[in-house]
C-alpha cells in the first residue's frame, strides 16, 4: 500500500495515493464487489424533489449503523466477505476506524453524482471519508462553497484512477462540495467506496 500524500492547495484537508491497492488486488476486489454486492438505484432528494440516482448503489456497515442519505434512512447491508479485510487496511491508512461504506456504481459515464457534502448529521461536524475507487478512471471535482479573497472559486480536478484512495478530512466538507461529472468519452464501469464513521 503506498502512502497517502496532501494534495497542493488542500494541504491537511485532501490526501490521496494514485496506487494505493496493488493492479492485482483491485482487479480481484472489483470483480467480487460487481457481483456480490446487491446494487440498487438509490432515491435522492433534490430541492425537495425526488429523482432517481444516475448510479448503482448500496449501504454497508456494522448493523448499529443506520444512516440518513439524501433524506431516506438506511439500514446497512453487511460486509461481503472480500470487503472487510479493505475496511481494515483503509482505516489503518486514514487512522480512523470506519463501520460503514456507501458502495456506487457507475455503469458508464452516463452514470454520475451531483454536487453535493458528505456532511450528514451522523458524521458529525468534520468527517473523515475514505474513497476507494476500482474500474474505470473518472474525474472527480472539489469545489469551494465560497469565493477566496481574491474573489475566486477555487476549484480541483482530480483524475482517480483504478486501487486510488482518496482522503476527506478537516473542514472539506464545510468548506467544499464535490462531484463526479458526466462524461462523453467511452468508459467502462467504475466502483467507488466511501468509508464513512457513524457517530452513535
Ligand atoms: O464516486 C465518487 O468518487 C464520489 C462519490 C461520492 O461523493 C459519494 O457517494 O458521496
Ligand atoms: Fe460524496
Amino acid at each position: 500500500m503506498k502512502a497517502l500524500r496532501d494534495m497542493s492547495g488542500l494541504e491537511g484537508a485532501v490526501q490521496r495515493a494514485p496506487h494505493w491497492l496493488p493492479v492485482a488486488e483491485a482487479d480481484a476486489l472489483f470483480e467480487a464487489l460487481h457481483i456480490d454486492i446487491p446494487w440498487a438505484r438509490h432515491r435522492l432528494r433534490i430541492f425537495g424533489r425526488e429523482i432517481e440516482a444516475p448510479r448503482l448503489s448500496c449501504w454497508i456497515g456494522d448493523p448499529d449503523a443506520t444512516y440518513r442519505y439524501s433524506g431516506t434512512r438506511f439500514v446497512p447491508q453487511p460486509w461481503p466477505a472480500a470487503l472487510a479485510p479493505v475496511r481494515d487496511a483503509v482505516s489503518e491508512a486514514a487512522g480512523i476506524a470506519f463501520n460503514s461504506v456507501l458502495a456506487n456504481l457507475y455503469r458508464d459515464g452516463q452514470d454520475a453524482m451531483g454536487w453535493h457534502s458528505d456532511d450528514e448529521r451522523e458524521l458529525g461536524p468534520r468527517p473523515v471519508i475514505a474513497s476507494l475507487s476500482l474500474g474505470a478512471t473518472r474525474r472527480f471535482v472539489l469545489k469551494a462553497r465560497a469565493p477566496d479573497a481574491d474573489g475566486v472559486v477555487a476549484r480541483h480536478v482530480l483524475a482517480l484512477p483504478h486501487g486510488s484512495l482518496l482522503v476527506m478530512r478537516g473542514d472539506t466538507q464545510a468548506l467544499y462540495r464535490h462531484a463526479l461529472p458526466r462524461t462523453a468519452r467511452p468508459v467502462g464501469p467504475r466502483i467507488n467506496l466511501t468509508f464513512r464513521k457513524i457517530l452513535r
